[in-house]
């Protein structure tokens, strides 16, 4: 559970105009929006000359009808200042209206292509990034830049556009009061520009933080019943609370800031405010500006209040759009590792003769200096079943998991009849592969949709044959058959029953080549001998490469491979390699059980099931 496994992949917190620039580069998606955006901010600033234009009629009716008690006039003016109030509540309406269906669809693209950046990106990126991390990009950050978009930015260029025209018509109105006002100008922008950085580095820890946590509650979810078992609650417990207090802590300092510096903003025209006040009374006095000029500065100056007060969030919403753009980038700028190459052609599953041969395959995880495969040489025929055996940890999965290009080869390559794998159009030659993995993943969906994950279009008779191969049919017995909802990763079945459907899933594909990682570990030798009696039938004719680790199952292949030290350092059927390579023999006789049963032929070897003993496999 390394907390900070992200914090490795992620860049130090940049400020300045080079930190907009990932926000600045989500104009893509909005260009689609363009339209409804230029609309609602047309809404916006037409909202708001309505309501800065209502001083100016003031003005005049002061000035007007009520200096010259001209009743008539004021009829006229009252019904204008009513018509732009009107205004001005229609425009609101047609911009919030607006906004919230543009935000939503934008929000919702960005989503997907994340998601399905996600999808695209090669198992060693997952490997490294927390899942919480994921997460909260895929949320929280998501909803921040929607925030942004459709409220922090429509705010910031209308209230900059009031500031702007509302100290224009201060000036036209008395050019040393309205000086006065934009002098305010200066303190603003000193508290911003500190503000801004500040603001950016808590922001960018608190959402670094939401991510470790989220994290954190989905690591303590998926290992509920270990953390039970050893009696870890509290520990557990305790390490939440640790980062839950550190988020607190976070977002009270982010707060107190934010806080902080909006009393610092409310500061400034209020103290304007009151200087124009004084000011304007003496200006007056002097016959400067009349009554009506005086109610009409007074008024447009209070309309500076809400656009400055609102400057600190604005500030803060756009820093927070700011590093949450940072952080989608981080995963959006991962170029997808495993890819077609640019010449790679499909493979027609009816055309593929499954001739599977490694040349000097070298591989190594990424950060780590130790390659775990160096140089492996290694041929399976077509239709051949070879098992590949070694100690644990020798590198048996990672040599599986080159097959289907879940990773690619450092060094060497691998080639199907002759082609090189990364010549192969990569959804093709997945769709030759399948794939069965120890440690099974079912989703939390129904029986029938995880079984036909590889095979939408499968009709009920060959998932029937599937769950037959894989002795699976215990799922006719759930309370309600194959619609029953498996539970998150499947964990409403048993570590056996989710291998088994597993294995169903991948027959079902009806693969030419069969990656099998030691699919049936958990199974009792009973139902592993039935489930290895049907794939011999049912399976004639596939390629398959097992990772096998119990000498019943070895015996069953028709040649077995040890790999040892990133090599494969002997070939040959079982008893060839049993008679004449020691390490086969103490890979194999890892516990006294083990050892009994290569001494003995399997128990089960004499079974015959449905006609067709285990040995169908070695006969083929
Ligand atoms: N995602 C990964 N990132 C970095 N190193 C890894 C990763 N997966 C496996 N390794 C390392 O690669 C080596 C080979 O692991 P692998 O899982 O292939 O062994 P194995 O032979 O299948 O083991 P077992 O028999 O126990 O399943 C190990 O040293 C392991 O620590």
């Amino acid at each position: 559970m390394p907390p900070d496994r992200d914090h490795d992949a992620t860049p130090p917190v940049v400020t300045g105009p080079r930190h907009l620039h990932n926000l600045w580069r989500l104009r893509r998606y909005v260009r689609p929006y363009l339209g409804q955006l230029s609309c609602l901010l047309l809404a916006a600033v037409a909202a708001t000359a309505a309501g800065i234009a209502v001083p100016m009629v003031v003005r005049r009716v002061v000035d007007g009808p009520i200096a010259h008690h001209e009743p008539g006039g004021l009829l006229r003016l009252g019904a204008l200042a009513l018509l732009l109030g009107l205004a001005e509540a229609v425009l609101i309406f047609v911009r919030r209206w607006t906004q919230s269906s543009a935000a939503v669809d934008l929000e919702a693209t960005i989503r997907n292509e994340l998601y399905a950046h996600l999808q695209r990106l090669p198992v060693s990126f997952h490997d490294r990034w927390q899942s919480g991390q994921l997460l909260s990009r895929i949320t929280t950050d998501l909803a921040v830049i929607r925030r942004f978009l459709s409220f922090g930015l429509i705010f910031l260029i209308v209230n900059v556009a009031t500031y702007l025209t509302v100290v224009g018509l201060l000036i036209g109105l008395h050019p040393l009061l309205g000086a006065l006002v934009a002098a305010g100008a200066v303190p603003l922008f000193l508290i911003s520009r500190r503000f801004r950085r500040s603001y950016l580095t808590a922001s960018r820890r608190l959402q670094d933080q939401q991510g470790d946590l989220a994290t954190l509650v989905e690591e303590s979810a998926q290992g509920l019943r270990t953390v039970k078992a050893f009696g870890r609650q509290d520990e557990m417990a305790d390490r939440f609370g640790a980062g839950a207090r550190a988020l607190r802590d976070t977002a009270v300092g982010r707060n107190t800031l934010l806080a902080r510096t909006s009393a610092q903003f409310d500061l400034v025209p209020n103290l304007t405010l009151a200087a124009v006040l004084v000011a304007g009374a003496v200006a007056a006095s002097r016959g400067e500006l009349t009554i009506g000029e005086l109610v009409a500065f007074v008024s447009l100056h209070l309309m500076l209040i809400w656009p400055i007060e609102s400057l600190g969030w604005i500030i803060a919403n756009a820093q927070e759009a700011a590093t949450a753009a940072d952080r989608i980038h981080e995963v959006l700028d991962t170029a997808p590792a495993i890819v077609d190459r640019p010449h790679a052609t499909a493979l027609h599953p009816g055309h593929v003769g499954g001739a599977l041969r490694f040349e000097g395959v070298t591989f190594g995880y990424p950060g780590n200096p130790e390659p775990v495969l160096r140089g492996v040489d290694l041929s399976i025929r077509p239709g051949e079943t070879l098992a590949l055996v070694g100690v644990t940890g020798c590198g048996k999965s990672t040599l599986l998991s080159l097959v289907p290009r879940l990773n690619d080869v450092t060094g060497g390559r691998i080639t199907l009849d002759g082609r090189d794998l990364r010549d192969i159009e990569l959804a093709s030659l997945r769709r030759v592969v399948g794939v069965a993995f120890e440690e099974p993943t079912l989703f939390s969906m129904s029986v029938w949709e995880n079984l036909t994950l590889g095979r939408p279009d499968a009709t009920e008779e060959e998932v029937r044959a599937a769950l037959a191969v894989a002795q699976a049919e215990f799922v006719y017995d759930l309370p309600w058959g194959l619609d029953t909802r498996v539970g998150e990763q499947g964990l409403s079945l048993s570590g056996g029953q989710r291998q088994r459907v597993a294995l169903a899933r991948a027959v079902l594909r009806r693969p030419r080549v069969l990656v099998l990682d030691d699919p049936l570990s958990a199974l009792d030798v009973h139902t592993e001998a039935l489930v290895e009696a049907a794939l011999a039938r049912v399976l004639r004719g596939t390629t398959a490469l097992l990772v096998v680790h119990r000498p019943s199952t070895v015996a069953l292949a028709d040649r077995v491979a040890l790999l040892a030290d990133g090599r494969i350092a002997a070939v040959g059927t079982h008893s060839e390699l049993l008679a004449t390579v020691p390490a086969y023999r103490a890979a194999l006789s890892a516990t006294d059980a083990t050892a009994t049963a290569l001494e003995a032929p399997p128990a089960r070897s004499g079974t015959s099931v449905g006609g067709v003993g285990t040995l169908g496999l070695v006969s083929r």
